[in-house]
């Protein structure tokens, strides 16, 4: 340890000596402190009373809490990290209580949350029963103002909340705080244009580290900042060079005088001119890593009246090395060694997921059809198109965060003779539903959509489950919708997607497959044929998608246990219903369990439902929909949700003995 001398200021005998010693004191005071940890109490009051150094000390316990709790379970690491000084000079200029943030996706917020008296149970982070991963009403109602999880959702809130405190009559602040690859968005765009054009209070803080999941995309990536001095503004230079150059006779003075004024040309395009034309006030850029430069800005900001936007330039994964390098990594990130960012992984599960398989699968097919196009919506790893990017870079498009756009885009290709695939999260697909409709189905156009993360997914909870997508698609006319068993039989989808001549879509789920053994070649499979994989008696399990294996586990169960008959029947298709077979299998039982990992309203088992009312098959037979019934499921493993919703193994076995058991005791 220093020694007291030491930590003196050297006294000079200059003027200003005092001044010196006041702060050396004041320095030493904060070493004392420094002893002690920061984050024991957390709440958003204890920051405001922080100096700049205990603060920047602060940081750095925020951080270890961060990188320690998401090596254990998991989450968003890389992009909370990058914003914990954004975080805490938010906190020590605005009162949360009072004051309004609304957090973009939300996957940047933890240093909010653990700073706004969640310190204690971070480390239940999106774990069952444990805080969620994005901002929640419900999880703290005092400090998360508006709920997240999807993208570009934070400036049009941001302005509702405006519009409510002028017509209240309250004077808060509100401000939206939104990333680089947001602003891909066109919502962001509309939130902009209507903020401007009402010219109410408010703030717009772009946090731009250049990066969305992925490298950002688009225009308004280069317009940006870091990148105005490098390519775009050179290329824009030398093209106003060349034009006053063939000038006739005056050319040359032009380019004289245009080179002396080459400060305001640069001056011309600048990010705040964007902005500006929203009718947005600029302030930036701003190092988002210098404290005091944050906290004497936002500083000024609060007095400063009608729409601002202040331009923050941070590192994404900040302060860990590992993340650091490989951002997108540890954009969403698995259990791993603190140490050393390692991936950690738990059981000798190799097989590939479903995601890699259709990644894969689709280059097979790409090889032998240059019509192929893979469109992505700023997901090219979580989608499984990097290998694709690689191969085939011409015919690989990363629209941005942008589903609506990437659905029209797709079918501006396909009536054009191209074989767009739209490869999407089943969660954001549901942004683009009127252009599947209109743009796409309407038009019978061959898009193929493949709908990622089907089903439940887990940690990320109610904003990210794909349990609507069978419902949402179903009643669109044109539409081909299949759903795989597993990942052999995605193959064959992906195959049988790419050879029908209009629109179709395949769901599957998150996480690795079952270690089916792929094959060779690639055979479309005939619309709406599904297979019975097992005979029976007693009663019968029709299923769909990923839950094809646990009824038939479930079956055999049943069979084990309760000697038990139980016939299961994999459907394939949600549309074209399988209707002869399904005709035929419920002629012969009297006991029914339709399942699969969506909601039950309007889903799978629905349309099952429906077909056998049309034929006047219902009366007689007891019918039972095993699926997700009319609530948001919350977070939790995905083993942990499936079996509270009775959708694994042992649940469907327990709705089967239910079901059987009053006609037991007859
Ligand atoms: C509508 C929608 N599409 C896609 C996503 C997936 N997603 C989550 S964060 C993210 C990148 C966001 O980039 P940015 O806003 O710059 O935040 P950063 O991660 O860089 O902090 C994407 C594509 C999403 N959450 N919502
Ligand atoms: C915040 C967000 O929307 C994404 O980062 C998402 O969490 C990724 O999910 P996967 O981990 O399933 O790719
Ligand atoms: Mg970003």
């Amino acid at each position: 340890m220093a020694s007291m001398n030491s930590r003196f200021p050297r006294r000079s005998g200059k003027p200003g000596g005092g001044r010196q010693l006041e702060q050396g004191l004041k320095r030493m005071a904060e070493n004392d402190a420094a002893q002690k940890p920061l984050l024991t109490q957390t709440t958003p009051d204890m920051v405001r009373g922080l100096s700049v150094t205990e603060l920047e000390r602060l940081a750095g316990e925020v951080r270890e809490l961060i990188i320690d709790t998401v090596s254990k379970h998991g989450g968003h690491l890389a992009p909370s990290l990058g914003v914990v000084e954004l975080t805490l000079a938010l906190l020590k200029v605005y009162d949360p209580h009072a004051d309004r943030i609304v957090w973009d996706v939300g996957h940047q917020a933890y240093a909010y949350k653990i700073l706004t008296g969640r310190a204690e149970r971070f480390h239940t982070l999106r774990q069952l029963g444990g805080i969620s991963g994005f901002p929640r009403i419900a999880e703290s109602p005092e400090y998360d103002h508006f709920g997240v999880g999807h993208s570009s959702t934070s400036i049009s809130a941001a302005l509702g909340m405006a519009l409510a405190r002028d017509l209240g009559g309250k004077k808060h602040n509100v401000l939206s705080v939104i990333g680089d690859g947001s602003m891909t968005a066109g919502l962001a765009y509309e939130g902009l244009n209507q903020a401007g054009g009402m010219g109410l209070d408010m703030v717009v803080v772009l946090n731009d580290n250049e990066m969305s999941i992925s490298k950002n995309v688009g225009a308004l990536s280069l317009f940006l900042s870091r990148k105005l001095s490098g390519p775009l503004l050179t290329k824009l230079k030398r093209e106003v060079e060349g034009f006053l150059k063939s000038v006739p006779r005056i050319g040359e003075d032009l380019l004289k005088y245009a080179r002396r004024s080459e400060d305001s040309f640069k001056g011309l395009f600048t990010p705040g001119m964007l902005f500006q034309s929203f009718g947005f006030n600029y302030l930036g850029p701003i190092n988002g890593h210098d404290l005091e430069e944050l906290i004497e800005i936002f500083e000024q900001v609060r007095n400063l009246k009608g729409p601002i936007l202040v331009h923050v330039l941070t590192k994404k994964g900040k302060g860990y090395a590992p993340a650091e390098k490989n951002p997108t990594y540890f954009h969403g990130v698995g259990c791993f060694e603190p140490e050393t960012g390692q991936a950690l992984k738990y059981g000798n599960c190799s097989y590939p997921s479903f995601t890699e398989v259709f990644g894969q699968t689709l280059c097979e097919l790409a090889r032998q059809d240059e019509k192929i196009i893979a469109i992505t919506a700023a997901m090219p790893e979580g989608t499984g198109l990097t290998r694709f990017r690689e191969e085939f870079p011409s015919r690989f498009v990363d629209v941005g965060i942008c589903e609506q756009h990437a659905v029209t885009f797709a079918a501006g290709l396909a009536s054009q003779g191209f074989r767009p695939v739209v490869a999407i999260y089943s969660t954001f697909l549901q942004r683009s539903y009127d252009q599947i409709v209109h743009d796409v189905c309407l038009q019978n156009l061959p898009v193929s959509f493949f709908l990622d993360r089907g089903g439940l997914v887990g940690e990320d909870g109610p904003t990210h489950h794909g349990v609507f997508d069978l419902s949402f698609l179903r009643h669109i006319p044109n539409l081909v919708i299949m759903a795989p068993k597993d990942e052999a039989e995605l193959r064959l989808m992906v195959k049988t997607a790419l050879s029908h001549n209009g629109p179709c879509a395949v769901r599957y789920p998150r996480g690795v497959g079952l270690g089916s053994p792929l094959s060779d070649g690639l055979n479309p499979m005939p619309l709406g044929q599904g297979e019975l994989l097992r005979e029976g008696k007693d009663a019968l399990l029709v299923a769909i998608g990923n839950r094809v294996h646990p009824s038939l586990a479930a079956a055999e169960r049943l069979e084990r246990e309760d000697g038990l008959q139980v016939a299961v029947f994999n459907a394939r298709f949600v549309k074209p219903l399988p209707e002869a077979q399904l005709m035929e299998l419920a002629e012969r039982f009297k006991t029914i369990l339709l399942v699969e990992e969506n909601v039950q309203a309007g889903g799978f088992g629905s349309a099952v439902l429906e077909l056998l009312a049309s034929k006047d098959m219902l009366s007689g037979r007891t019918i039972r929909q095993q699926g997700i019934p009319d609530i948001f499921v919350e977070h939790g493993s995905q083993s942990e949700l499936r079996a509270r919703l009775a959708l694994n193994e042992a649940g469907i076995a327990r709705a089967v003995r239910e079901v059987l058991a009053p006609a037991a005791k007859l």
